[in-house]
């Protein structure tokens, strides 16, 4: 029997970086990532004043300042690790059968383009897979609504399966501990610091089933039916599966979360305190990792690891090393493959 020659189609999702690390492109890029009202989730117009007339004009120079060490020849290198997986994945015999599209939530390349890519190659579903390993409502949840928000408007509407989040997948444990070996093989440390992108405490309420999640270490210290899409609990877990697959025990490692924006309460524990009181326990060495993101961007290569490393040297520690991310490390590669023909 004839091979049939119809293909599947994945779009394959980052959360986006502005176009060049000047100021302008910068601003562009948080007005469009911080109007999205899953980000900040409050009412329009309020939101409207706080990105336009606070966030962007006054964060846009200084995170531009930021923007150009992080920059490098190829660009900014969540947008480049992305090209690169996305083009692995697409060599790969065993995924001939698809065809792929690399998208941002914001800036470009826009998620319609991707979409259209897709649709010009009549495709008979698609996959959409949101690169953020812990599901929020603030990334993953703003991508599916942005994928539904435009094919809603097709004609013919294919079969749609969406990836909500895969901390759990064997092969992205492994692919960490892979990437991880180069350092834990090196060097010896005194304590390691698992360190993830911060939420509103609100945002985590609000996908709290029946009130469940009090953000205690309680409340997150398994996962189960009421919270199975707390990316507090999805991040406690990651951390959890990762320390056992490196034999890492309990007590030598902490997590915390960073990036926290605004007045109102994120979730806890915040970075840089528990940076400051592991330096001033003593810990000297400390090897860190962050593993809410696939790609190394400004939240790793400058916050974690740059600024934190200052944050503890300035505490009295003495070395802080970052894992790099997954990026393009065949693993992560041989996990997204995976993914995909589970998903297909
Ligand atoms: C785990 C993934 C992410 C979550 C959850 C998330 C939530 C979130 N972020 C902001 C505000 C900002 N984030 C910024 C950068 C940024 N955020 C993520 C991922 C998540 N954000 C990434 C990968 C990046 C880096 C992109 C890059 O180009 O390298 C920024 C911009 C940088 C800066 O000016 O400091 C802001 C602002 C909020 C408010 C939020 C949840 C509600
Ligand atoms: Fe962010
Ligand atoms: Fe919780």
């Amino acid at each position: 029997m004839a091979k049939s020659n119809i293909k599947k189609g994945v779009l394959v999702v980052n959360l986006g970086t502005p176009d060049s690390p000047k100021t302008p492109d910068v601003r562009k890029y948080l007005r469009e990532f911080l109007m999205d009202g899953r980000v900040i989730d409050i009412p329009f117009l309020s939101r409207w004043a706080l990105v336009n007339l606070i966030i962007a004009p006054f964060r846009a120079p200084k995170s531009a300042k930021t923007y150009a060490e992080l920059w490098e020849d190829r660009g900014s290198p969540l947008m480049f690790y992305g090209e690169d997986v996305v083009n692995a994945l697409k060599n790969d015999s065993e995924l001939s059968g698809y065809e792929f599209a690399l998208a941002m939530r914001y800036q470009s390349p826009s998620i319609e383009s991707g979409l259209e890519y897709l649709r010009s190659k009549n495709v008979s579903e698609i996959i959409v897979l949101p690169l953020f390993p812990q599901y929020a409502s603030a990334t993953t949840g703003s991508v599916v609504e942005k994928v539904n928000s435009i094919i809603k408007k097709w004609q013919v509407i294919p079969s749609i399966r969406f990836v909500n989040q895969f901390y759990d997948k064997e092969l992205f444990v492994k692919a960490w501990a892979s990437v991880a070996s180069s350092h834990i093989n090196k060097k010896e440390y005194d304590h390691y610091v698992f360190s993830y992108h911060g939420l509103p405490e609100r945002q985590i309420r609000k996908a709290s089933v029946d009130g469940y999640c009090k953000l205690s270490e309680k409340c997150c210290s398994n996962i189960n039916k009421k919270n199975q899409y707390c990316y507090r609990a999805q991040c406690f877990a990651t951390t959890r599966l990762l320390a056992e697959a490196m034999g890492i025990p309990e007590e030598k490692y902490t997590i915390c979360f960073q990036s926290r924006l605004g007045k109102e309460p994120w979730i806890q524990p915040y970075a840089e305190d528990v940076i400051e009181s592991l330096a001033k326990s003593g810990q000297k060495k400390v090897l860190a990792f962050s593993p809410a993101f696939v790609a190394d961007c400004l939240e790793t290569t400058i916050e974690v690891g740059d600024e934190f490393k200052e944050e503890f040297e300035h505490a009295g520690g003495e070395v802080w090393d970052l894992v790099p991310s997954l990026n393009a490390h065949p693993d992560w590669v041989e996990c997204l493959k995976q993914i995909i023909l589970e998903k297909s």
